[in-house]
């Protein structure tokens, strides 16, 4: 049985960054991967999506905002299966750059699914292999509502591997996948419904953006069903699929996309045979260090349901990498104030405590709450105004800011700046005395009153 320092079972975001970071500090590391190097992020997630939102972005700004400034443009033809072809070709290209990374780190890689057959032995292909250190980095995949006809309808992968666009679509879901594809098939120009349990989608986000967010949807053409919980899916004679709710109502559509979340890639890794314990929801249970319930296991990323983002992901992996292999003892992830970006359109940006959170944990004395509404100049020429919305949130005399949102063209280019800002204490004053950048969406966030 070979002998590793650092076993890597899952080659996503957190897998590959710890990886690479331990091979780094010349630790003998293997990673084993059951499908492709990149994980989620690059090959279903992060990096395909942006790639459509970008086309989306892009044809609504050709067909929509284009003549306004003089520029006349035809859009007689869309090949939908070209941009996926291309897209895929890109992605390709990174797998490859993952490839020759994890080389040149010294890292080994295996290709397969790997279990547990003890707390420090790992099979794959039949072959086993054993190491002081295994860190679990398995991710998660889209959950599908229990309802009959549920497996005609597709998921967020199933979106990625669509070649041609459907005419007429319903997303399920109130959460980022859910908003983001929405946001992205009617960019394209699918006809697009998106149906969510409760009065709003985005619950866990600051209310003022949603709202702004929703009526953006509404006046961009897609179709909203609140308090839609579904019920049932059946396809027609003519191949409709027609997609019922709880409420008695229904839609015909081609494609139904079901959004309603994530569950950890738990089961095929054996945890049976091994100490590590479970969250009550599901997830691997570790503390601030990534450890588990198992001495010399730990685990990263979406498997442990905290803030499943691809940023965090790598951040805990290369953290602990650190501490394994470069004695960097208290090496750890902040988790607060971690900055996020919906891809919606226009993007959401958001850091901190929204305003329902604040004050939950603040008296309302202490809370300011600045809020401004406007029309970004992109949209000076034309009449379709589509109106970006900012709020701070700030905390006692002094002001500091504890939470930040937008809703708008840009933000999701301009949060990381101010998410810098506040992680080092910024305070109102702080930004009230910085010069604006004159004429930007950024500036309002500085000219707040
Ligand atoms: C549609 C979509 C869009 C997203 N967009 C964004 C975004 O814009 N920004 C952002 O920050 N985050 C985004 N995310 C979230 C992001 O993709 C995840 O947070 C991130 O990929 C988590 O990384 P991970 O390493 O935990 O898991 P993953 O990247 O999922 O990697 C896990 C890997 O483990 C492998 N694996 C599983 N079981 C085994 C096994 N037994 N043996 C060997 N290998 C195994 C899998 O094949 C996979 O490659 C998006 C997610 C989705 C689904
Ligand atoms: N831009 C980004 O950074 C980005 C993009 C996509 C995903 N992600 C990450 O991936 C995670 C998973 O995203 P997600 O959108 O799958 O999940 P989510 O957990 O954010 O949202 C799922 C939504 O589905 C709803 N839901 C649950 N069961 C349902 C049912 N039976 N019928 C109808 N609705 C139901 C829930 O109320 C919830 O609002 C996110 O939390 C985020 O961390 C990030």
């Amino acid at each position: 049985m070979e002998k590793f320092d650092y076993i890597v079972i899952g080659g996503g975001s957190g897998g590959i960054a710890t990886a690479n970071r331990a091979g780094m500090h010349g630790a003998k590391v293997l990673l084993i991967e059951g499908q492709h190097l990149g994980g989620t992020c690059v090959n279903v997630g992060c990096v395909p999506k942006k790639v459509m939102w970008n086309a989306a972005q892009l044809r609504e700004n050709l067909l929509l905002d284009a003549s306004s400034y003089g520029i006349d443009v035809s859009l007689e033809k869309f090949e939908f299966s070209q941009l996926v072809n291309n897209r895929e070709a890109y992605i390709e290209r990174l797998r490859g750059l993952y490839d020759s990374g994890l080389a040149s780190n010294g890292v080994t890689v295996v290709r397969g699914y790997a279990r547990f057959t003890s707390n420090d032995i790992i099979e794959v292909n039949n072959q086993t292999f054993t190491a002081e250190h295994i860190v679990i980095a398995t991710g998660g995949q889209s959950k599908l509502p229990d309802i009959p006809g549920k497996e005609l309808g597709i998921d967020s992968n199933g979106f990625f591997d669509l070649t041609e666009l459907p005419k007429r679509v319903a997303v399920v879901g109130a959460g980022y996948i859910a908003v983001e594809l929405a946001g992205v098939l009617n960019g394209l120009g699918s006809d697009t419904h998106l149906a969510y349990r409760k009065a709003m989608p985005l619950r866990s986000f600051d209310q003022t953006i949603v709202e702004a967010m929703v009526s953006i949807y509404e006046q961009e053409g897609i179709k909203m069903y609140p308090n839609s919980t579904p019920q049932a899916v059946e396809k027609l004679a003519d191949g409709t699929l027609k997609l019922s709710f709880e409420n008695g109502q229904s839609l015909e559509v081609d494609q139904v996309i079901w959004a309603i979340g994530r569950k950890p890639n738990i089961e095929a890794i054996n945890l049976e045979q091994t100490s590590v314990k479970l969250t009550d929801k599901g997830y691997l249970r570790v503390d601030d260090y990534q450890e588990t319930d198992q001495k010399g296991v730990y685990a990263i990323g979406d498997i442990t349901g905290k803030a499943e983002l691809t940023p965090v992901a790598i951040a805990a992996g290369r953290r602990l990498a650190d501490r394994l292999f470069n004695g960097q003892t208290d090496a750890k992830v902040d988790y607060n104030n971690i900055p996020t970006v919906v891809f919606t359109h226009p993007p959401i940006g958001t850091v901190g405590l929204t305003e329902s959170a604040a004050r939950e944990l603040h008296d309302d004395t202490q809370l300011t709450i600045y809020t401004s509404q406007f029309n970004p100049m992109q949209y000076a020429l034309q009449e379709r105004k589509v109106k970006a919305t900012v709020k701070l949130i700030c905390l006692g005399k002094e002001e500091r800011i504890i939470g930040l949102h937008g809703i708008g063209i840009g933000m999701d280019e301009l949060l990381q700046g101010f998410a810098v800002a506040i992680k080092m204490g910024a305070t109102k004053h702080d930004f009230d005395t910085t010069i604006a950048i004159h004429p930007t969406a950024a500036e309002e966030f500085v000219t707040l009153r």
